[in-house]
């Protein structure tokens, strides 16, 4: 990657506002994020960090303002882009293996009608080596644990060796073994110029994973170098009216 690559905008939010039909979520949002950066989305319940994230899938629309997606519009940037839901929404149930939940993250570069090839047998296993998940590539998915399952979703969307990736936050209830492995993933893809959006309540992941952050709650309360931004006066700021604890790294909202 050229320096002038590594310094290509991923993410642009230009006053960018989202709505949900008449219903305002984000207001005025500006900053950028470059390839092979990630940010930290940082706000409480509610504040509209999965709906951030929606908007720059462009599965919820750009109001005014503006949000750009590795140079062009959401939509367009769509198959370049790869994203972990908060929840997975695989059915448990469904008998389907790791491997081919994996295989997933492949399709929208082979198609649904064609076989993979090696070429994607190969992506599919070194994803999973990279969420340390290799010996489980047969097993059912629906057999993992909540934190494996999260880096099987993770797997996936390394799989689709996209230039954007979305996080919604992923660390929520996951043991220390998957958040080292999702954090080596992070890593991983940022040397390989990938940039990251990763909303968490864990300030951790953000510290240890995340070159900015984004301060949410409806507005912005700050966009910047994590150590500049992410202070305790922005944080009480930022979850307005509620009492904050910060308790090591987590944000703990004792009273609402
Ligand atoms: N499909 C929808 N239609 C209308 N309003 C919605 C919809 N989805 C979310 N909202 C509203 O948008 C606001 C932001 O929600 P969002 O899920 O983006 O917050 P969040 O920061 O991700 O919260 P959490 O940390 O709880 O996941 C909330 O007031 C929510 O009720």
């Amino acid at each position: 990657m050229t320096q002038q690559q590594s310094r290509t905008a991923a993410l642009v939010l230009d006053k960018a506002s989202v709505a949900y039909g008449h219903i305002p979520v984000l207001e005025e949002l500006d900053g950028t994020v470059a390839s092979g950066e990630a940010v930290a989305l940082i706000g409480p319940n509610g504040a509209g960090k999965s709906t951030l994230i929606k908007a720059i899938l462009g599965l919820v629309p750009v109001v005014r303002g503006r949000i750009e997606v590795l140079g062009t519009t959401p939509a367009q940037a769509r198959r370049d882009v790869a994203y972990v839901p908060q929840a997975d929404t695989l059915d448990p149930d469904f008998p389907v293996s790791v491997e081919q939940v994996v295989m997933m993250g492949r399709y929208r570069k082979i198609g649904w009608l064609r076989r993979p090839s090696a070429a994607d047998r190969t992506a599919v296993a070194q994803a999973l080596e990279q969420v340390g998940l290799s010996e489980r590539a047969r097993h059912r998915f629906g057999t993992l644990s909540g934190g494996q399952r999260q880096r099987v979703l993770l797997a996936r969307a390394i799989a689709a060796q996209p230039r954007l990736l979305l996080l919604d936050e992923p660390f929520n209830g996951v043991d220390a073994v998957s958040q080292h492995a999702l954090l080596d993933a992070i890593a991983v893809l940022k040397r390989q110029g990938a940039a990251v959006v990763v909303s968490t309540h864990d300030l951790s992941i953000a510290h240890l994973a995340c070159d900015e952050v984004c301060l949410l709650n409806h507005h912005q309360f700050g966009f910047g170098p994590t150590e500049a931004v992410l202070t305790p006066e922005r944080l009480r700021a930022t979850y307005g009216g509620h009492a904050l604890e910060l308790r090591g790294d987590r944000v703990i909202v004792t009273q609402t």
